[in-house]
């Protein structure tokens, strides 16, 4: 699936913008402040009803405006079908659009549109908190694996269950059905996080010829309790601390990958560049892999792809996403000519002041 057309309506800087992508690479440019992140925010929040920069509407709702509009026309590469998409979304409510129909659920448009983004800070799922790490392998089983999403969303909600459980002093009699539960759900999810992650080892091999900085990179799943044992059984070892803390200490939702290249940790001894490599390399393994495993084309989003990253490293990932036939956005304050070389086909898209100024299409 790629874009074919944008419509953004009053999202930050940006009133009104029609914009007319191509399959490949479209390259938005213009000084700082112009709008061109808001531009990619447009497209994350179509797909994923969120914005990656902040967890507040308001903050993305254009200045004295009620609600924030994104619209697209999506097409299967290839073929004439095509499809309108759009989103909608005020302080109090979210109306999502498929094909004209509503959509009960964001999921509905983000299964549609796969979209992995790439940001300045994207380093901080190497450095920050496990939660990133998740969201990473969660990402890739969400769009391949059926029922999926369910089984997370099952898990979360017993979850905070036994949690509220834990709070008001429940009898472990009472506690012990959802502990159960708990633990028949955390090992499917286990198996499908070691499953997936597994099968991403074949398009790390791919990549290494490209990209040398996931040339030594390999990861370790820690499911979020101990290996050989029984969570059930932990449950009732521990209740007491849980009890005192007031939420529960294992599961899938404290699992963690961890990084290491030639067996050293990339989060701590990795340069910022080299971090930012790396999370790059991870997200188009998964594209790839997304591919391999069901034919679909994520698109990728790249804020600021020149920050950090030098032009041996820029051309690398330009050379891989135009190999994966992806359609691809990339913001920059100017263009670097070399970083076209690869693409067959591209546009500039150049932004001030929250509008596009003008726009020039090429075929290579
Ligand atoms: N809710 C809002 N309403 C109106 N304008 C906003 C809102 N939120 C942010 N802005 C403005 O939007 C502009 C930021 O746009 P954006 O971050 O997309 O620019 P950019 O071109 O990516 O900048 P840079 O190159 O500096 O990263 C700023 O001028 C900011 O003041």
């Amino acid at each position: 699936m790629g874009l074919t057309r944008l419509d953004i309506f009053n999202l930050r800087i940006i009133s009104r913008i029609r914009m007319m992508p191509v399959s490949g690479l479209n390259l938005i440019v213009g000084p700082n402040a112009s709008g061109k992140t808001s531009l990619l925010e447009a497209i994350s929040l179509l797909a994923t009803g969120r914005s990656f920069r902040s967890a507040r509407v308001d903050t993305v709702v254009r200045e004295g405006q009620k609600e924030v509009m994104v619209a697209g026309l999506l097409n299967t590469p290839g073929t004439s079908s095509e499809t309108t998409v759009g989103i909608s979304k005020g302080p109090s409510r979210t109306r999502a659009r498929i094909a004209g129909r509503s959509v009960h659920t964001q999921s509905d448009l983000a299964r549609l549109m796969p979209v992995q983004m790439i940001h300045p800070d994207s380093h901080s799922m190497l450095t920050g908190g496990p939660s990133e790490r998740r969201a990473f392998v969660d990402w890739g089983l969400f769009h391949t694996q059926d029922g999926y999403a369910e089984l997370l969303r099952d898990y979360r909600r017993v979850l905070s269950q036994r949690n509220d459980g834990l709070r008001h002093g429940l009898a472990n009699t009472l506690l012990r059905p959802w502990e159960i539960e708990l633990e028949r759900l955390a090992k499917q999810i286990d198996e499908a996080r070691g499953n997936y992650l597994t099968s991403l080892l074949p398009e790390l091999e791919e990549i290494k010829h490209v990209l040398p900085e996931v040339r030594d990179l390999e990861w370790s799943y820690r499911r979020g309790w101990r290996d050989g044992e029984e969570l059930s059984a932990l449950f009732e070892q521990g209740r007491d601390r849980e009890r005192e803390v007031g939420h529960t200490l294992l599961g899938p939702h404290r699992a963690d990958i961890a990084f290491k290249k030639s067996g050293i940790g990339v989060s701590t001894h990795a340069s910022r560049g080299q971090q930012k490599s790396v999370v790059l390399g991870l997200r188009l393994i998964q594209v790839a892999a997304l591919f391999r495993a069901s034919g679909q084309r994520a698109m990728v989003l790249i804020d600021d792809l020149p920050s950090e990253l030098d032009a041996q490293r820029r051309q690398a990932i330009g050379q891989l996403l135009a190999q994966m036939q992806t359609q691809v956005f990339v913001t920059a304050i100017d263009i670097d000519p070399s970083d076209l070389g690869c693409w067959k086909e591209f546009a500039l898209f150049h932004v001030e002041h929250g509008g596009l100024v003008a726009n020039a299409s090429a075929d290579a």
